[in-house]
């Protein structure tokens, strides 16, 4: 099943922000899942990587003034990424999925789903809409994040 598991982010999925990819990889996911004809997508109430609005916000001010997004939510105390994918199982039980192709460039979340016991087949890289506003953000989650863009991620010779 052509699956993904969507972090929610108010700025980025409903009001278009570019500072980050959010919104972006929502749309994509969705498209390919349309274009499949069949796929899932959970959409996870884990704001601001797990720290909420308010603190994302705060942690916005933290970036503004130089720090990246990892140093931004440690030096207001919480871990670079509070997130916790355990409701997803229960969720994908209930439809029935096993084995996902899973639409993501994030290792720790392939990673999530496989110590559940489900099977992740696939990864399926996706876009991240690269732009001016985004550059540092995205960066920051390859080189701190492990996260993995690739040519189909859109992100290969891109980046300096
Ligand atoms: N704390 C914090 N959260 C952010 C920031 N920018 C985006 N987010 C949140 O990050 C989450 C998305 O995480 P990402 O690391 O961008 O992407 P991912 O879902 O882990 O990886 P993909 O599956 O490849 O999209 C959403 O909950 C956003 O609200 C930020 O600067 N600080």
């Amino acid at each position: 099943m052509l699956a993904r598991i969507h972090s929610e982010c108010l700025t980025g999925d409903a009001l278009f922000s570019l500072r980050c990819d959010c919104g972006h990889q929502l749309r994509s996911a969705l498209e390919r899942i349309g274009a499949e004809g069949s796929g899932a997508l959970l959409y996870l109430r884990q704001e601001g990587r797990g720290i909420g609005l308010h603190n994302k916000i705060r942690a916005y001010g933290l970036q503004d003034c130089g720090a990246d997004t990892v140093e931004a939510n440690l030096r207001l105390g919480f871990p670079a990424d509070a997130r916790d994918y355990a409701v997803c199982a229960p969720l994908l039980r209930h439809i029935g999925v096993r084995r996902l192709r899973l639409m993501t460039n994030n290792p720790a979340k392939t990673e999530a789903l496989s110590a559940m016991g489900f099977e992740v087949v696939e990864r399926v890289a996706l876009p991240g809409g690269r732009n001016s506003h985004n550059t540092a953000y995205l960066d920051t989650k390859a080189d701190r994040m492990g996260h993995v863009f690739d040519a189909a991620g859109e992100f290969a010779g891109t980046r300096p």
